[in-house]
C-alpha cells in the first residue's frame, strides 16, 4: 500500500469545513480518482498537486457533484454527498474553474453584480413603484461590488470595461472574485496561477493569504510549486488517480515518491 492512511497519521483536520473520504470517480472504464481522502479547516489552505491527468480537476468535479462518484463529502459536519451542485453553493462552497468564464457583453462591475444576485437586484415591483429606492439599492450594490473587486486586485479602472479587454492577470483575479461573490466558507480554486507573471503571482499570493486569515477554507489545485509550497498548510499529491502522499509542504517536498512522480527520478 503506497498511501499512508491520512486517518492514522492524524492529518485529517479535527473540525473540518470540508472533508472528503474515499472519493472515487470513473469515466467509463477509466478510473480517474480512486479512494482519495482529505480535509480542510476554516483558515487553512490545502494544495492539490500532481502531474497532468492525475485526477486533480476530477477531484473538484466530484466534490461539487458535477460527476457521478462514490465516497462521502461533508461540509461543516453535514453529510452533503447527495446534495446537488446548485445547493452546495448556497451552503457556502464556491468554485473557480481552470478556464475564465465571463459575460463579455457586461462590464467587469456588472459581472459581479450578476453574481451578487438578489443583493443587487431591486426587483420589478420596487423598480416600478419605488424607483428612487431601487436606484439607491443599485448604487449601494455597485459600491459593494467595487469594494469586493478591489479586494481581489481588480482596480477601479477596469470596472467599466468588458472582461475581455482587461489584462489576463486581472482576469484571473476577477475569476476568483466572481467565485467568492458575497462570501464563501469553502473556496475551490483550479490552477489560479496558470499563466500569471511575477507581479500577478504576488497579488494572488496576498489574496490567498487574506482569505485564509479571514477564515475561508481554501482548496487550491496548482502546478506552480513555489506558490503552493509557500502558502499551503497541507498538500495532497495525486498520481494516476491515486493519493500518493498527504502532509505538510516540507514533508511532501522531501518525499521521494513525489519527486519520482514529477521527475521520473527519486534523486
Ligand atoms: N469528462 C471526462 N471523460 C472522460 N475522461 C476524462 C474526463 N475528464 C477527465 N478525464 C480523464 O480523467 C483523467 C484525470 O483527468 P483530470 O482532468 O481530472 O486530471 P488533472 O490532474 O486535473 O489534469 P491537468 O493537470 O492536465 O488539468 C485523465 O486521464 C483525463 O483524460
Amino acid at each position: 500500500m503506497v498511501v499512508e492512511s491520512v486517518f492514522s497519521s492524524g492529518a485529517l483536520s479535527s473540525n473540518p469545513a470540508l472533508c472528503v473520504q474515499g472519493l472515487t470517480v470513473h469515466y467509463g472504464a477509466l478510473v480517474a480518482l480512486s479512494d482519495v481522502s482529505w480535509s480542510v479547516s476554516p483558515g487553512e489552505i490545502l494544495g492539490i498537486i500532481g502531474p497532468n491527468g492525475a485526477g486533480k480537476s476530477s477531484c473538484f468535479e466530484a466534490v461539487t457533484a458535477l460527476v457521478a462518484r462514490t465516497g462521502t463529502i461533508s461540509l461543516n459536519g453535514r453529510d452533503v454527498s447527495d446534495v446537488p451542485a446548485y445547493d452546495l453553493c448556497a451552503l457556502g462552497m464556491k468554485r473557480a474553474f481552470q478556464q475564465n468564464a465571463f459575460f463579455d457583453e457586461l462590464t467587469v462591475l456588472d459581472n459581479l453584480l450578476v453574481v451578487l444576485g438578489d443583493i443587487a437586484r431591486p426587483g420589478l415591483f420596487s423598480s416600478i413603484f419605488n424607483p428612487i429606492a431601487a436606484f439607491k439599492r443599485r448604487q449601494l450594490a455597485s459600491i459593494r461590488a467595487a469594494t469586493i473587486l478591489k479586494q481581489f486586485g481588480v482596480h477601479e479602472q477596469y470596472h467599466p470595461l468588458s472582461p475581455k479587454d482587461i489584462p489576463y492577470g486581472v482576469q484571473r483575479m476577477l475569476s476568483i472574485a466572481l467565485a467568492f461573490g458575497s462570501g464563501a466558507k469553502v473556496l475551490l480554486l483550479d490552477e489560479p496561477a496558470a499563466g500569471l507573471g511575477g507581479e500577478d503571482m504576488e497579488i494572488l499570493k496576498q489574496i490567498l493569504q487574506r482569505l485564509k486569515h479571514e477564515g475561508v477554507a481554501l482548496v487550491v489545485i496548482e502546478h506552480h510549486m513555489d506558490l503552493i509550497m509557500s502558502v499551503a498548510d497541507r498538500i495532497c499529491v495525486l498520481n494516476f488517480g491515486k493519493q500518493l502522499a498527504y502532509g505538510a509542504p516540507q514533508a511532501i517536498q522531501a518525499d521521494s515518491r513525489v519527486r519520482e512522480a514529477y521527475l521520473g527520478t527519486s534523486s
